[in-house]
């Protein structure tokens, strides 16, 4: 059987980063940065006043001088009267500082009535405000020409806000990984239908499109096939236009495991040691349009393909992105008992509180347990060394809630 470690190993070396493409600033939420942003425009602009009020000198300043207003600057003003000696100019947040002037009064410090329309003729300061004060400087964000955003920075609103405002409308994001679900099974029934004898619906088609939306990937195509090997090579094929396929179930050991019977020789199937989740595939398949494609074929368990998807879809989707990934965990105090496989990690759905965890089935580690899945927000992790956890043990748990 393989470590989990070096399963993962081999999954991470099926695929690499994707390449990136021009993206408008605003798009592309999730996804990488392919280069260095320098800034084309300083942040901020221009000189500009901080405050509402009075764009003065300092060195006219006293209690109670008074000052001529020679205009008006509201901000988005394209032109601006000269300050000089004894005089103001009314200026508003954000507007440019006008020549002449170094400092601004705001206008609570004024005999001016705060939100007033119509200009004074002057202005008597009641406070005296040190040079410079109020007035926020060409380039002090960032200086024209400086890095203003790294290459691998994860996209996010304020990445879009920050590449904007340095003068950007377009970006070069790495492309977002797109995926393809494959759910393989004869006893499979679209969800809310009907179930006929021996009938199950489809569970895995969505738990894995839903995560994999989750980790940032597109998903392209989700579908439920028989386990008919020509119906699924069908399927298959058509899947392959995306940058990831990934299947769920047909890959142990039975008469009918479709994964196994058709891709067996093109892609290595292996035990792990892990619990759920022991029988995987993986490798690399050839488009039609003759690109090499990784699918990981996971098992059918539904506990199984959450506990494989996580572990190993999700660093895959991450490399392929150009993400980096750690699947982090934090040690808790176990509220329960429970039991787990010689030889093998499990990965037990548990629900984190604020005193420690629980297993949300009595039953513990189940891989058909799909109906309690949702109230796992942690896997905790019992190592290969240990059979059972006791009440009181601290235990390795990953979070894996929203
Ligand atoms: N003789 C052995 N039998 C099994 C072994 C073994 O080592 N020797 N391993 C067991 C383990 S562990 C697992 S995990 C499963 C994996 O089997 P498959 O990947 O071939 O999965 P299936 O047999 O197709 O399905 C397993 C189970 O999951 C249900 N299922 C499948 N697809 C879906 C879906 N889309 N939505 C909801 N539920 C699904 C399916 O009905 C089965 O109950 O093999 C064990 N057997
Ligand atoms: O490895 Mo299977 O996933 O235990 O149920």
């Amino acid at each position: 059987m393989r470590t989990v470690e070096e399963h993962l190993s081999r999954v991470l070396s099926l695929g690499s980063r994707l390449p990136a493409e021009p993206c408008p600033v605003g798009d592309g939420f999730g996804r990488v940065l392919a280069e260095d942003l320098a800034a084309v425009v300083a942040v901020p602009p221009f000189d500009n006043s901080a405050m509402d009020g009075f764009a003065v000198r300092a060195e006219d300043l006293a209690v109670g001088a008074s000052l001529r207003v020679v205009g008006d600057i509201p901000a988005g003003a394209t032109a601006v009267p000269r300050v000089g000696a004894g005089e103001a100019a009314r200026i508003m947040t954000g507007a440019p500082m006008p020549p002449g002037a170094d400092t601004v009064v705001p206008v609570e410090q004024t005999d001016q009535p705060m939100g007033a329309v119509s200009l004074p003729e002057s202005v008597r300061v009641s406070a005296v405000v040190p040079l410079g004060r109020h007035v926020r400087r060409a380039g002090e964000d960032v200086a024209v020409g400086a890095q203003g955003l790294s290459a691998g920075q994860r996209w996010s609103p304020a990445a879009a806000s920050s590449a904007a405002s340095l003068g950007h409308g377009v970006v070069p994001l790495v492309a977002r990984p797109r995926v393809s679900i494959l759910a393989t099974g004869s006893e499979l029934v679209a969800a809310g239908r009907p179930l006929g004898f021996g009938q199950i619906p489809d569970s895995n088609s969505l738990l894995l499109s839903g995560l994999c939306r989750q980790w940032g990937a597109e998903v392209v195509s989700a579908v439920a096939v028989d386990d008919e090997p020509a119906n699924f090579r069908a399927a298959l094929t058509e899947a392959l236009a995306a940058d990831l396929v990934l299947t769920s179930g047909g890959v142990s050991v039975g008469a009918f495991e479709v994964v196994r019977q058709v891709v067996e020789g093109e892609v290595v199937f292996d035990k792990v040691a892990m619990q759920p989740g022991k029988p995987q595939a993986s490798g690399l398949l050839t488009a039609p349009d003759g690109r090499r494609v990784p699918m990981l074929g996971l098992p059918g368990n539904p506990v199984s393909v959450f506990v494989s998807a996580w572990a190993f879809a999700r660093p895959l989707i991450a490399r392929l992105g150009g993400w980096d990934e750690e699947w982090r965990s934090v040690s808790m105090l176990a509220l329960r008992g429970w039991k787990g496989p010689e030889g093998r990690r499990q990965f037990t759905p548990v629900r984190i509180t604020a005193d420690g965890v629980m297993p949300v089935h009595t039953l513990g580690s189940g891989s058909h347990l799909v109906a309690s899945l949702a109230l796992a927000d942690g896997l905790a992790v019992v190592t290969e060394e240990a059979t059972s956890v006791a009440p009181g043990d601290a235990v390795a748990v990953h979070p894996v809630g929203l």
